[in-house]
């Protein structure tokens, strides 16, 4: 394949949005801090953040900083990009909307790429599928006129084996590669008939593999790259003695991916039967979030988050507790410090802008219990020294996993139970999502059935606790001029702020495009005391509220001929094609301008990211890792 030079990228971004950049470097520090914490739990305070002086503003910063910041980056890059993928795998990835790899991509992939038999213990919903997919891509290369196939995939079940199959599509789509199918329950002919196409990889289930094994005496001679996905899976479904059988046929010279949400003794066995040296690589991210911590996810529109505000701090924290609200820019904190104090709370507060002597009054009237809220922005949490803490509120959502974790770091520490409130709204679900994948859980949408005690639930907020909150809130800002200014100084602030925020990755634009969210149940937290007719009332309320129509009224009638219809369909079309043509040439950019080098480099790795990474990768014999 030919070489492709490297072109030096040209940065484009505007100097908020690589301030922005700027600011997750240092959050990764500082979360690292936070980690050091988690070790020493008898301390009662955490460690200092950096210095927050040489903060000019929220969004201006020295540019010396920049720069450093800037290098400590490319140094410390764990991209897909410092893989040393080639490029028809590299585009595949951008193609498919990934913008960083998950921890388990990040861990896996390199020593997958070196050639080694892993046995990976993940649960679902981290990108485990992608974390074996891409380096199969990589060994496959291309399709080759050798007969057999060169991988196979294990699956448990029919629907696993489907979405393996369909990200092999999507990810796969430029290295040209075949994949045959073959489940129980489908045509034998039709799996005859894909195995005589001499596909590249197989995927699986065992049973049924297994069959036509047997049936069309298939050589597995080829075979040089094999997984066993969810392994706890297929042993609890009865495959042993299947897997057994196909694990003798394959030839020795292969490397072998074991996957498993656990790894009790039986797989233990299997492994060290199976594979060679495997290395184990487990996702430890359970330990970066204190046990203690209960997450709540909101889900709201963007005008409804002071009432939702006014309603948590009134209603679901205790008075006794202390709870820090992180908003997006200073004119946020500005705006609900006045807003809070017409509503009866004693809140301090900071931001960088603000006075030394100032900050410092605020963060003792918080420490001191005189105020029980504090109000703050991401770069004013730098550097104060606060203690332990009981709630956390993301009024604004924040763009990055590890700033999420930055953020929650203060809370249920040392023993103590703690809440880390987020509002989110629409724009802002990408982000819970990604947050998901970092923190390798599966989002969980609300249901009826979910309890008060239901940690880690996205729900949806009340109608009537909303207007109840709305009026007061109509009320404020009507008496008071200063409200109103300050509201709209906060909102012309968040269209500033909205331009540098860093973007979510596009499969999880895609992923939330494709979830109802009119559908989500009320929250457990707030839907308490709600008779359920009166919780269906509210959902049907906010079916209605969500609703948007997909067509014009002059479009109501397909057959319509009258000339508004033609022209708003004529319209319609036009700009489909546009939008179509705007995000393949966007598309295409992302993949030239972050283009790999062919050639293979050797995997980066450094100390810090091991230090920030949430999984461990390390040599333990199998022995231990039964324990
Ligand atoms: N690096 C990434 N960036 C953004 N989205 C990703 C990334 N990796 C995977 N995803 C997406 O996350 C979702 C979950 O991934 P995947 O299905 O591989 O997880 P999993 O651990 O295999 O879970 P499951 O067992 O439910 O299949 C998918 O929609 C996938 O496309």
């Amino acid at each position: 394949m030919a070489q492709r030079k490297k072109k030096p990228m040209k940065r484009k971004k505007s100097s908020t949005h690589r301030d922005h950049e700027l600011q997750s470097d240092d959050e990764e520090f500082e979360v690292a801090a936070g980690i050091k914490d988690d070790q020493d739990t008898s301390s009662r305070r955490l460690p200092r953040f950096p210095a927050s002086s040489e903060c000019v503003s929220d969004v201006e910063l020295d540019t010396r900083e920049l720069t450093r910041a800037q290098n400590k980056k490319k140094k410390k890059s764990g991209g897909f990009q410092s893989m040393g993928l080639s490029y028809p795998v590299y585009k595949g990835i951008m193609k498919k909307g990934y913008k960083v790899p998950t921890p388990i991509q990040k861990k896996t992939i390199p020593v997958i790429l070196n050639g080694k038999d892993v046995v990976a213990m993940a649960r679902t919903g981290n990108g485990k599928t992608a974390a074996f997919l891409i380096p199969m891509f990589e060994k496959l290369k291309a399709p080759q006129a050798q007969t057999g196939a060169r991988a196979l995939v294990l699956t448990p079940t029919r629907e696993l084996a489907l979405q393996t199959m369909k990200f092999t599509k999507e990810l796969g789509k430029f290295t040209g590669l075949k994949t045959a199918l073959i489940l129980g329950g489908d045509s034998m002919d039709d799996q005859f008939a894909a195995l005589h196409e001499n596909p590249d990889i197989i995927i699986g289930t065992p049973g049924r593999l297994m069959h036509v094994i047997k049936e069309m005496n298939l050589k597995l001679q080829a075979v040089e790259y094999v997984v066993f996905d969810e392994a706890n899976r297929l042993f609890e479904m009865g495959f042993a003695e299947q897997l057994q059988e196909i694990i003798r046929r394959l030839p020795d010279a292969r490397q072998t991916l074991l996957f498993s949400a656990t790894l009790p003794k039986m797989i233990v066995d299997f492994a060290r039967a199976g594979l060679t040296e495997p290395v184990l690589i487990r996702l430890d991210v359970d330990t970066k979030l204190s046990d203690q911590l209960k997450l709540s996810f909101f889900h709201l529109r963007l005008d409804d988050k002071p009432a939702l505000l006014l309603h948590l701090l009134r209603n679901v924290v205790k008075p006794q507790e202390q709870t820090v609200v992180f908003v997006a820019t200073k004119h946020h904190v500005e705006h609900l410090k006045e807003l809070l104090m017409v509503e009866g709370f004693e809140c301090a507060y900071i931001y960088s802008a603000l006075h030394q002597t100032a900050r410092k009054i605020n963060i003792g009237r918080f420490v001191h219990r005189k105020a029980m809220v504090l109000l703050v922005t991401d770069v004013s949490a730098r550097g104060i020294d606060i203690p332990l803490l009981d709630n956390v509120i993301n009024y604004n959502f924040p763009s990055k996993a590890k700033l999420f974790l930055h953020r929650v770091g203060r809370v249920a520490r040392a023993g103590k139970k703690g809440t880390a409130f987020s509002l989110v709204c629409t724009d802002e679900v990408p982000y819970l999502y990604d947050l998901h994948l970092f923190l390798g859980r599966p989002i969980q949408l609300a249901l009826p059935e979910h309890t008060q005690d239901s940690d880690d639930v996205f729900g949806c907020v009340p109608q009537s606790i909303l207007d109840d909150e709305e009026s007061q809130l109509l009320t404020a800002h009507e008496n008071s001029l200063d409200l109103q200014n300050l509201r709209r100084i906060s909102e012309n602030s968040y269209k500033q702020y909205l331009k540098s925020r860093p973007n979510p990755s596009p499969e999880s634009i895609k992923r939330v495009k494709n979830t109802d969210l009119s559908s989500i149940a009320v929250h457990p937290l707030l839907g308490s005391g709600l008779e359920p007719m009166e919780l269906d009332r509210l959902l049907m309320v906010d079916t209605i509220k969500g609703y948007k129509a997909k067509s014009t009224i002059f479009e109501i009638n397909s057959n319509n001929k009258m000339n508004a219809s033609e022209v708003m369909r004529a319209k319609r079309s036009q700009d489909d094609r546009l939008v179509d043509k705007f995000s393949k040439v966007r598309a295409e950019r992302i993949v030239e301008h972050t283009l790999p080098t062919v050639t293979r480099t050797e995997p980066q790795h450094n100390e810090d990211e091991q230090e920030d990474d949430e999984l461990q990768v390390s040599n333990d014999s199998m022995q231990e890792c039964s324990r």
